[in-house]
């Protein structure tokens, strides 16, 4: 198991070493394996419906829209509230920024945790903190049972999933998955949850937030326990006169088309969890959840809010992350391999076992990818497969030294793939995992390991996303990594990340990409004075972003999950847009209405998406539209409020609504206006654009109408030369800092006698070729066929060299002094003149 310390982990992005908390996006955490043993259940009083309040300013528009929200929270609540055990929370570091991220809360102890015990007992002291409860804004007041009068809210998944379990950002809330029960009581159920990490955060990058602290769960038997003591704490109506059927019933907006069953999650839950047998047999899908006690009878109060906490440390989301299991099993690529692997399989049986380890532990050493391990099942080449069945991946000189015995999936080019647009842009993959060095992790998100690589052959950089199948497969992941691949291949723009090569083994999946020295954006904010920017360098890096989001809407997607940890640094400065995994393509859109925009260089992009609702509960905390949160479905205007929020955060260096806890977060979202601080005064064209692009409303946002067109006309815009936009000069460049690992320079092997930056980038280097231990196999119907191995026909490859002296290690960001002279139209001809 790859374990970082917490210096490496601060060594492990550019730029690193400033205090973040990173912000976790809420669908990522759906799977996450964060439901805490319940031991036994002594929460099992359900309360009586808590009538839902008016809050004063609140039209009746409003209170219905609350009313609904109460009830998302309500059953997250319920969900979550459910044991009794006992669960204390370490804050990861006393050191982060506290004042603008709260830091996530983390259990400790190895006790079968709970977070109840510490919901009810606030006043953690020592190192094991708990969850406070600031006292502010309850969205608790506002619940009420579930309204059968709002049928598609009865239906609607997403009044299940909200809840927090201190996200990257804000609470940093490393949002976790409440709701990863779901995902084991799917097709794998009976899954061995070995290892398996609660209250997982997805935020490697943040020190002293390690997945090494966090219990481990070990027993089997946990995950039923989980699924049982939540449902039982489950309060419905059973009067509410609607059938388990319904729960079945989906809107089109649930079903993105992209395959993403977006609340598939949330109902295989309630199928697996076998409704008939349990004390609440007449739970009806989507049904009346009433208040539900927190696990403590002195809180049945649902009136007295002090002590609780309604999202403690859940976020139960609603994005369902995969299809669900095929009626009929998908075979392997071929037929033969699969057969061959059948009878080959050393468990003598056809059928793998469904145990799969949460975790397969280190990504494999890119090296010994072929060699690593045992596997149960062997893909065994048939007579009439190709060469590149073995994994040869085509004349490289890597791939010649490959053993015949591999375990490389067949490098196939998905037919799905091959016949979208970018189909020809591809062609049949090149390189394998041997074809790469690692040199370092560059971060680790909720779903992939990405690594900084040189390619052996080409001595060029990339960034190499890492995916263990057997994760994925168990938290319902694979659709996800389909569509950041489709979107990653589909996109060629030069705000967009490059996709260069994907390709996967056995074991794992890998995309290849191009490595953006600058790091996250994220960090380069952090290192500013109040963490913010002036107006003219925000409106710099907010035109990147829109002509960004204005392309992937082109393209039919919303992008879903902006925030400045997603946008990356090139090296020259300007941004790039990655994690792609929360995007969905709305290509189940209405037929585009022809529209022309006022400018002939205006699209209408929104017509790209016109039509499409989707339901699922996506994004980062403070991020989050309301109409999200409101679970009444969302369009390609999400985009556009995060848009707003992200230009305010730019300037103030702290997001809009953020409040003390999730909770409050999302009702400031829903309720307040944007308000700007005195002291830093912005321009009357950014104000009125950052309160157009917040607007609650989204039929009247800005970019409601014809998209990015609306925006790109903005007067706060009105001097950016749109087209120009990759010839200004950034407001700041990432430079490698002087103290800044420089790789090429270290010797190779597990040369100690080094001082201790060789050391730690020695060490580094050497954890990545630890083995992992192969132990278990994939199910048979592979998920992943569709995963498409190809390679970009490059013509133009731009990819950093390794050995270029500024092209990796610790980064620093410079401002440019060039820029205030260099980014007008005029200017950009003058300097090429
Ligand atoms: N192309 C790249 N160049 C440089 N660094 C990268 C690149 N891609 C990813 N990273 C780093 O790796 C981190 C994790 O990558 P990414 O966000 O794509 O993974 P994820 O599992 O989807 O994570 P998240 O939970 O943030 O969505 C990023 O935050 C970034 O710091």
């Amino acid at each position: 198991m790859l374990k970082m310390t917490e210096e490496e982990s601060q060594r492990a992005r550019p730029g690193a070493g400033s205090e973040r908390v990173r912000s976790v996006s809420f669908s990522k955490l759906l799977s996450k394996k964060s439901w805490t043993k319940r031991s036994t259940s002594n929460s099992k009083e359900i309360q009586a419906p808590v009538p839902v309040p008016m809050v004063s300013g609140m039209g009746k528009e409003d209170q219905q829209n609350n009313d609904k929200t109460a009830g998302r929270f309500s059953k997250l609540r319920s969900m979550f509230h459910n044991s009794a055990g006992t669960l204390d929370y370490e804050h990861p570091s006393d050191s982060h920024n506290k004042s603008r991220y709260v830091s996530p809360m983390t259990p400790v102890g190895t006790t079968k945790p709970s977070p109840v015990s510490s919901l009810n007992n606030p006043t953690g002291t020592g190192k094991q903190k708990t969850l406070q409860n600031p006292g502010h804004v309850h969205i608790e007041k506002h619940y009420h049972p579930y309204s059968t009068e709002d049928p598609k809210m009865a239906m609607s998944p997403s009044g299940f999933d909200v809840d927090e379990a201190g996200s990257k950002r804000s609470s940093s809330k490393s949002v976790i998955v409440g709701n990863n029960t779901l995902q084991d009581y799917d097709n794998y159920t009976g899954v061995e949850g070995k290892n398996r990490t609660y209250f997982k955060t997805s935020n490697s990058s943040s020190p002293g937030f390690g997945r090494d602290k966090l219990p481990q769960q070990t027993d089997q038997q946990d995950d039923f326990n989980n699924a049982a003591a939540l449902f039982e704490h489950l309060s419905v109506n059973q009067n509410n006169g609607s059938t388990p059927g319904s729960f079945e019933q989906r809107t089109p907006s649930n079903m993105s088309l992209n395959g993403i069953k977006e609340n598939e999650e949330l109902d295989q839950f309630y199928n697996a969890t076998d409704l008939a047998d349990r004390p609440h047999s007449s739970f009806s899908g989507r049904a009346q959840v009433n208040t539900v006690s927190l696990g403590d009878t002195s809180t049945s109060n649902m009136g007295s809010h002090e002590n609780l906490q309604p999202f403690p440390s859940i976020i139960v989301g609603i994005d369902g992350d995969d299809s669900p299991p095929p009626s009929e099993p998908r075979q392997f690529p071929s037929r033969e391999i699969h057969s061959a692997y059948t009878s080959n399989n050393s468990t003598g049986s056809a059928t793998p076992s469904p145990n799969i380890p949460s975790s397969a532990g280190t990504p494999l050493s890119l090296d010994k990818a072929q060699t690593l391990g045992t596997p149960k099942r062997k893909l065994v080449r048939a007579a009439s497969e190709p060469e590149s069945a073995t994994g040869n991946f085509g004349n490289r000189s890597t791939s010649a030294s490959l053993p015949k015995s591999h375990y490389f999936i067949e490098p196939k080019r998905s037919q799905r793939l091959r016949n979208k647009s970018f189909g020809n842009k591809f062609e049949d993959v090149k390189v394998g995992p041997q074809s790469f060095e690692k040199i370092r992790m560059l971060g680790q998100g909720d779903v992939g390991k990405v690594f900084l690589v040189r390619e052996k052959e080409t001595n060029r950089l990339y960034a190499l996303k890492v995916f263990t199948k057997r994760e994925m497969i168990k938290r319902k992941k694979v659709q996800r990594i389909l569509t950041e691949q489709e979107i990653l291949a589909t996109s060629n723009h030069p705000f967009v990340v490059t996709l260069y090569h994907s390709f996967q083994t056995e074991d794992y999946v890998y995309l290849c990409m191009e490595y953006c020295m600058g790091g996250e954006f994220f960090r380069a904010l952090q290192t500013r004075k109040a963490k913010s920017i002036s107006e003219d360098d925000a409106r710099f890096y907010a035109s990147e972003v829109t002509a960004a989001l204005e392309y992937l809407h082109l393209l039919g997607f919303i992008y879903r999950d902006l925030k400045p940890e997603n946008i990356l640094l090139h090296k020259s400065g300007h941004i790039m847009l990655s994690d792609f995994d929360l995007s969905v393509q709305a290509n189940d859109a209405a037929k585009p209405v022809k529209r022309v925009a006022t400018q002939s260089s205006m699209v209408d992009t929104k017509v790209f998406s016109e039509g499409f609702r989707t339901n699922s509960f996506v994004g980062t905390e403070e991020y989050i539209a309301p109409e999200v949160i409101r679970g009444n479905g969302h369009t390609a205007a999400v985009d556009w409020w995060t848009l707003g929020i992200l230009i305010y955060e730019m300037l103030f260096g702290c997001t809009p609504f953020k409040g003390e806890n999730t909770n409050e977060t999302f009702c400031n979202i829903l309720k307040n206006e944007v308000t700007f601080p005195e002291h830093h005064e912005i321009s009357r064209h950014c104000k009125d654009l950052i309160r157009k692009l917040l607007s609650k409303n989204e039929s009247k946002r800005l970019g409601s109408k014809m998209g990015a067109a609306d925006i790109k006309r903005h007067p706060f815009f009105k001097k950016v030369q749109w087209s120009f936009l990759r010839n200004q000069d950034p407001p700041l460049i990432p430079k490698l800092t002087d103290d800044g690992f420089d790789f090429a320079t270290y010797p190779s092997g597990k040369d100690k006698n080094k001082d201790r930056d060789t050391a730690v980038a020695v060490r580094e280097r050497d954890m990545f070729e630890e083995e992992v231990e192969n132990e278990e196999g994939l199910p048979s119907d592979d998920p992943f066929c569709d995963f498409s191995s190809m390679s970009l026909m490059q013509t133009d490859n731009s990819s950093l060299i390794y050995g270029d002296n500024n092209s990796y290690g610790k980064i620093s960001y410079t401002p440019n002094a060039n820029r205030s002279r260099s980014n007008s139209h005029r200017g950009f001809f003058t300097k090429r003149g």
